[in-house]
């Protein structure tokens, strides 16, 4: 539950008292205790239909807005609310001789205080199967009108639209007689403003999966991948939490979440110093990375780029082979892992210096081990596949489905007069999997579930197969290696080869396939097709 930014202060100026509220809530966490710190100032309290209802049951007077409004909640709830004397008394300025006029000829008795929180549509078109009628009937009009009218009014209306700011107005309702501040008001207009856009944005975003000609004929879909392009794009994700700085110290900074809970912006941090937004990238990178693979995995990053990656029997086991690939280059990383962190793991994990690990959970004895180091930043994640990806460019933003392509041993293609062993394609399909995690040009060698050299984002593929075996402190002799986009020429295959690579596992579809493949033979090298690439820039 996430409250308005620092509603904390009850000491305040400005003060308006609190004489009447109207309470329509969809979410009741926290209302039945609100309300009863209202009423003991004194607060009379409106409520529309099921909110009543809950405040009833708890022995709480209240009043029926069809009572305030003289009019019936109708037409299956989609008129409540919307009526004169609730807008009339939200939105009349008290200090304004004609408005005062005009709502006491009316019988438009003043509100003060509007505690509402929506229909929960984003939930309901979500969920996969749901309707177009169910979503259309899940937008709400009567709410956001009132939180509108409230937000706009703030010089004398507060407007309440998040049970986690429950707390801080009881507190500043004691601390002030039952008035709260200006201040109040107004940080409570401005988290209003942005919810009601928030909310129109998550309606515009969710009727596109609703054709123009017959929407009813559509249910919501299950795997937003499927589907078709928004016409405008809109984002709506509000601040997590502002970062120290960005990628370097002059750059300012700050985390946006979409409120899920999941991945590495809704990570639980258990300990260790703030996050940074190098910490946020290179989490990311080694999170998505693990979660490549069923078995153990674990993946050292530095700079978003995998310097150690191991699959296992135990956490140990893979941390010892993914630490082995690349020391030096471990050193200052951090480390995903796809599995609860048990003690072994931590004894071993704790003697290197990391900036911070994401995995799924830590066992107890985990926990007390990484206690000792205080800095180490360890975070909880809950997974979630990404399904789209934005990269901002000058003037615009680039959307694209998330690489989520899979290769498995029936898909491969041989070329070559050699056919891989059963182990060298093991070899080769982790060394594939891990590849699509490097910065293209990427070249990655790789044997038994370990990468043994990994070379990344240079300008010419035969460098990438260079350098990687360059960076190589195990034999290469034998390895396997994948490359995320074809041989241009048989020059990269050469370098593989003459590092001592056996097997070769790469998208092909080069015009010059038949002299790569030709190189191969020659060479004595496996090589297979997977017929998709992996560039990553
Ligand atoms: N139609 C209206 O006039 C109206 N007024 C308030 N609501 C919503 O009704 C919900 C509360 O309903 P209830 O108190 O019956 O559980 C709130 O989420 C509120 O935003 C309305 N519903 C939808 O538009």
């Amino acid at each position: 539950m996430i409250s308005s930014p620092s509603l904390s202060t009850p000491a305040a100026s400005g003060l308006k008292p609190v004489r009447r509220a109207l309470l329509s809530v969809t979410d009741k966490t926290g209302l039945v205790d609100f309300a009863r710190h209202l009423t003991n100032h004194g607060v009379e309290l409106v409520s529309t239909g099921g909110t009543a209802r809950a405040l009833r049951e708890e022995g709480l007077k209240v009043l029926d807005i069809s009572e305030l409004t003289g009019f019936p909640e109708m037409l299956d709830g989609r008129v409540k609310t919307l009526h004169p004397k609730v807008h009339g008394g939200i939105l009349h300025i008290r200090d304004n001789a004609e408005h005062r006029s005009a709502v006491e000829s009316h019988g438009i008795q003043p509100i003060d205080m509007v505690v509402v929180n929506l229909y929960a549509f984003e939930k309901t078109a979500a969920r996969p199967g749901a309707t177009f009628a169910e979503v259309i009937e899940n937008i709400d009009i009567g709410g956001p009108s009132m939180v509108r009218s409230a937000a706009k009014n703030f010089e004398d209306v507060a407007v309440v639209t998040s049970p986690g700011d429950y707390p801080a107005l009881i507190a500043e309702l004691e601390a002030n007689q039952g008035a709260l501040g200006r201040e109040t008001r107004w940080k409570l207009a401005k988290a209003a403003f942005s919810l009601t856009a928030a909310y129109d944005t998550a309606i515009a975003n969710a009727l596109e999966q609703f054709s123009d000609s017959r929407p009813e004929a559509a249910v919501t879909l299950a795997n937003l991948a499927e589907a078709p392009f928004p016409a405008s794009l809109r984002i709506s994700y509000p601040i997590a939490f502002p970062l120290r700085y960005g990628e370097n110290p002059h750059q300012r900074a700050a985390l946006y979440s979409n409120q899920s809970g999941t991945g590495i912006a809704g990570a639980e941090q258990l300990q260790g110093k703030e996050l940074s937004y190098n910490n946020l990238v290179d989490l990311d990178a080694c999170w998505e990375l693990v979660q490549e693979f069923d078995q153990t995995a674990v993946a050292i990053i530095k700079h978003t780029n995998p310097c150690g990656v191991a699959i296992g029997q135990s956490v140990l086991e893979a941390y010892q082979k993914a630490l082995a690939s690349d020391p030096v280059s471990a050193f200052g990383g951090v480390i995903g892992i796809n599995r609860v962190v048990d003690a072994a793991a931590a004894e071993e994990i704790a003697k290197l210096f990391v900036e911070a690990i994401a995995a799924p959970g830590y066992s107890p004895e985990a926990l007390a081990r990484f206690a000792g180091k205080k800095n180490l930043r360890l975070i909880t994640v809950r997974n979630a596949p990404i399904d789209r990806v934005i990269k901002q460019v000058s003037g615009g933003l680039l959307l694209q489905d998330a690489d989520s392509a899979r290769i498995a041993a029936a898909d491969l293609k041989m070329v070559t007069t050699r056919q891989p062993t059963e182990a060298e394609i093991d070899s080769l399909l982790f060394a594939w999997r891990v590849c699509k995690h490097v910065k293209s040009n990427a070249i990655v060698y790789a044997r038994n579930g370990q990468t043994l050299g990994v070379g990344a984002g240079q300008m010419s593929r035969v460098d990438s197969a260079r350098f990687g075996a360059m960076k190589a402190v195990l034999p290469l002799a034998g390895s396997a290696v994948a490359s995320d986009a074809f041989f241009p020429f048989p020059d990269g295959l050469e370098a593989i080869a003459a590092a001592g690579a056996a097997s070769v596992i790469q998208p092909g579809g080069s015009v010059r396939d038949p002299e790569v493949i030709a190189a191969a033979d020659r060479l004595g090298i496996a090589m297979v097709f997977t017929g998709v690439r992996h560039f990553r820039h």
